[in-house]
């Protein structure tokens, strides 16, 4: 694909990335765009792609990684990741440890930046205050994020340009070393103000 090469977030639920990707995109207007994710939530869902759509056009290859959980199709499309690339933007990817495994097969080519909670005590103080989540949820997300943790710290994950950002500083302290992360791996990001 042509263009800024594309920059991965992952990381348990409630780690920080929609709060980092926020950061980034309020700091840099113009530098990183956000790849928004195609979604079949069931047939009732506003919105929604149907199921028939998006399976046939996973089928045609259009989708740089997709999956399934409880019913709903999740998937980010190479269309949209090249949209922003023509605009010569740093596409941000959202993306789950498994759609992680799935980009590392293609051509891709993200830089992954691995977002971690300082430990699951925080994560799980975090996803409480954020009151989004049921207590039956939130043990859901608790015991995804310790497989999460454990697999972003084995082998599998681990090179291809794989950075663990350990996001226990406040928003404005972590956009410098977010940029010193970025410039390393070739990818400049401008003048800082935070
Ligand atoms: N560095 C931080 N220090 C303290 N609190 C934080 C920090 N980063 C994020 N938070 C808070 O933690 C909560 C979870 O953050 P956020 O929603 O960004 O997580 P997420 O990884 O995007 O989760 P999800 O995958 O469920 O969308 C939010 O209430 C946010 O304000």
């Amino acid at each position: 694909m042509q263009g800024p090469r594309p920059v991965v977030l992952s990381g348990p639920s409630g780690a920080g990335k929609s709060t980092l990707l926020k950061k980034l995109l309020q700091e840099y207007k113009n530098v990183f765009g956000f790849s928004v994710s195609r979604e079949f939530l069931g047939p009732l869902a506003k919105g929604s792609t149907s199921r028939e759509e998006m399976q046939k056009e996973i089928d045609a290859g259009e989708f740089i990684e997709h999956a399934e959980f409880s019913g709903n199709m999740y998937g980010t499309s190479k269309g949209a990741v090249q949209a922003i690339q023509a605009q010569n933007q740093i596409c941000v990817l959202d993306i789950d440890i498994q759609g992680v495994k799935n980009i590392k097969r293609t051509e891709l080519n993200p830089i992954y930046i691995s977002v971690q909670p300082p430990s699951i005590d925080v994560l799980e103080k975090r996803l409480r205050d954020r009151q989004t989540e049921t207590e039956e949820s939130l043990r859901k997300r608790l015991t995804a994020a310790c497989v999460d943790l454990e697999l972003s710290k084995s082998g599998g994950l681990q090179g291809g340009g794989h950075w663990w950002l350990r996001w226990h500083f406040l928003p404005k302290g972590c956009i410098p070393l977010l940029r010193g992360m970025l410039a390393g791996a070739g990818c400049w990001i401008g003048s800082i103000t935070a």
